[in-house]
């Protein structure tokens, strides 16, 4: 296809504004998909994807357009992950296109998410045109958003389009407004060759799938590649694009989007923001913007059943051949036995991960609290990262400790703004800005240490404000906190499960809190179990769970010994999932309830 008719978009929108909705109608539109595909909702199945020899990962397509102008056009709809854990890969997913299709729900409005991308888009200097859907909805009110839009966004809504991707509103609009809008792209098929890596994954019959966009130069089959970030060495075996069938094709030039298989083994050989050239004639620069994702979140996974310890390492194992933002290495844990310590982008990352771990694969699993990286400086001068309480040297080696701050923008409506400032405030917020977007909508914008955001965060705000606020936050920086770890100790035994790293003046509260609870799961023992919190050697809270005096079977009277077995019957099956903690008998359950247990 020749360049000035190519166009390269993405659609930016809030979670359930109707992204994949819409997408799918511009694929029916344009005839990428049969009947029977049109039945579900194409864009998010995986079993479909299962059917074919190639994996459909990314929802990034290609659609052939016939423009009121009677020109063809070839549309490629870029897919970006939506959530803030992903920021990097949208950001490299926007700089593949040269326009977005801002979608807002016309009931709901502008939301923190829609925001952030919008930026990002803006950024980038994409064209950006609005799309107003769900008015079919009683509740929309496509003028009032119109003006919000044009308010909150600063970008011209006059043209916003109005859409109902569940009655097929505006689906032409839509077609025509990115064949006019989005520029074509600009690049020099005859240049040394840069390609982008926009995205990637692995199948298992082809191996790595790699997704482009061509800036300049041209890639066909046969050639041979460089990473220029990675440095790794290809021939290329298939180019293509997905219709969203995969098909190949001779080549991808200059301003086209699609795949490439080229033998790479494993996803981090193909990262994303890696720009691809020509062994021989290679570019004289990479295309701007690569960074290396590091995990920011950390938790302990352990299989609740220690039989499970083989399958879960070979889930993990499938999951990161996927996925190279994602690591684990093995841990053990006193109180929960053998298992892994993962790293993950953020706590949505984290969620995808345990859920697919659970459904996918069949593992149960107990989770730890999960911690942010921290920065500590020993007595001696050394410099660790510590990404879980137990790797903290004792309190007496540590010279500081640095915490990892975050920008949280929270989208409110104005009469929940005082519970979101007292929360803000109780979660060692300091605030930046506060500004009202409209008359009834407030941004509040704190700066936040990570930590207070992963553990639950998220759900107090949502409860808080009814599920009204939306929030998204950026790294900002490491700063120098009182942190301490927190322990909890069973009659004078650490049960590093439950372990935390705290700041100082919130040791008390969660000290008294971990140990009541504890109190409530742990059953009476033949003698006297004390539970103390304990920061070093200073204890700070302290319970304890009196000595059981009644045996079970006591209460058989009558000599009738098939209840009697019954009962020691049950009691043996109830020792094998417990867990010895020095010489306490915790049962396995103690662990789950309270790891899940928000404050
Ligand atoms: N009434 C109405 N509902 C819609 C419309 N478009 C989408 N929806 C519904 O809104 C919900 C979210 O739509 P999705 O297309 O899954 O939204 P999304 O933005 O892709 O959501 P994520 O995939 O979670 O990011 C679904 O229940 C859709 O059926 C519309 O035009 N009108």
């Amino acid at each position: 296809m020749i360049q000035k008719n190519i166009r390269n978009f993405s659609i930016i929108a809030h979670i359930d504004h109707g992204k994949s909705t819409l997408a799918d109608r511009l694929l029916e539109a344009t005839g990428a998909l049969t009947d029977r595909e049109k039945s579900a909702q194409y864009l998010d199945k995986m079993e479909l994807e299962q059917e074919r020899g190639i994996t459909i990962k990314a929802q990034s397509v290609r659609l052939n357009y016939r423009a009121k102008d009677g020109q063809d056009y070839t549309l490629n709809l870029i897919d970006t992950p939506g959530h803030v854990d992903f920021s990097y890969e949208v950001s490299r997913s926007l700089s593949a296109c040269e326009g977005a299709m801002l979608v807002v729900d016309a009931a709901q409005g502008v939301e923190a998410q829609t925001l952030a991308n919008v930026y990002m888009a803006i950024d980038q200097d994409l064209e950006i045109f609005a799309v107003l859907n769900k008015i079919d909805l009683p509740s929309a009110e496509p003028e009032r958003i119109r003006a919000e839009v044009e308010e909150i966004v600063g970008i011209d809504t006059s043209d916003a389009i109005l859409a109902s991707a569940k009655e097929g509103i505006g689906i032409e609009a839509i077609l025509e407004a990115i064949v006019q809008r989005v520029p074509a792209p600009k690049g020099n098929p005859d240049a040394p060759l840069k390609a982008l890596t926009f995205d990637s994954w692995y199948d298992s019959y082809q191996g790595v799938v790699v997704l482009v966009r061509v800036f300049d130069g041209t890639i066909k089959k046969g050639e041979k590649i460089k990473l220029m970030a990675t440095g790794g060495v290809y021939e290329v075996q298939k180019v293509g694009a997905f219709n969203p069938h995969p098909i190949q094709l001779s080549q991808l030039s200059s301003g086209d989007v699609g795949f490439i298989i080229a033998g790479i083994k494993v996803v981090e050989d193909a990262k994303v923001g890696d720009t691809i050239t020509h062994l021989h004639n290679p570019a004289a620069e990479a295309l701007p913007g690569y960074q290396e994702v590091n995990p920011m979140v950390f938790s302990g996974l352990y299989p609740v059943d220690a039989a499970d310890y083989d399958n879960l390492r070979d889930a993990l194992e499938k999951l990161r051949l996927n996925d190279a933002a994602f690591s684990f290495e093995p841990e053990n844990s006193l109180a929960l036995g053998f298992g892994f310590r993962c790293g993950f982008l953020g706590l949505l990352h984290m969620e995808i991960i345990q859920e697919r771990l659970e459904r996918e694969f069949g593992v149960n699993l107990i989770t730890t609290a999960p911690t942010v990286v921290y920065k500590v400086t020993t007595t001696k001068g050394e410099l660790l990262e510590v990404e879980s309480a137990n790797m903290l040297p004792e309190i007496q080696f540590i010279e500081q400790i640095e915490e990892p701050f975050v920008l949280a923008s929270i989208h409110v409506p104005n009469e929940f703004v005082g519970p979101v400032l007292k929360l803000c405030i109780e979660r060692r917020g300091i605030q930046r800005e506060i500004k009202y977007l409209t008359a009834n909508r407030v941004m509040v914008v704190y700066e936040m240490p990570l930590n207070e955001i992963v553990l639950d965060f998220f759900d107090r705000l949502k409860s808080i404000s009814r599920g009204y606020a939306s929030l998204d936050y950026e790294h900002l920086d490491f700063r120098i906190s009182k942190l301490v770890r927190l322990n909890v100790l069973i009659n004078g035994d650490v049960v590093d499960a439950l372990s935390l790293i705290v700041h100082q003046d919130k040791a008390q509260h969660r000290g008294r809190d971990l140990v009541s609870k504890m109190k409530e799961f742990i059953p009476r023992q033949q003698y006297e179990v004390a539970i103390q919190a304990a920061i070093g050697n200073k204890v700070i809270a302290r319970s304890t769970v009196k000595a059981l005096r009644k045996d079970v079977t006591a209460k058989c009277y009558g000599g009738d010994i098939t209840r009697k077995r019954k009962l020691l019957e049950k009691q043996k099956a109830g020792k094998k999932r417990m867990k010895q903690i020095g010489s306490v008998e915790l049962p396995q359950e103690a662990f789950l309830a309270i790891l899940k247990v928000k404050d």
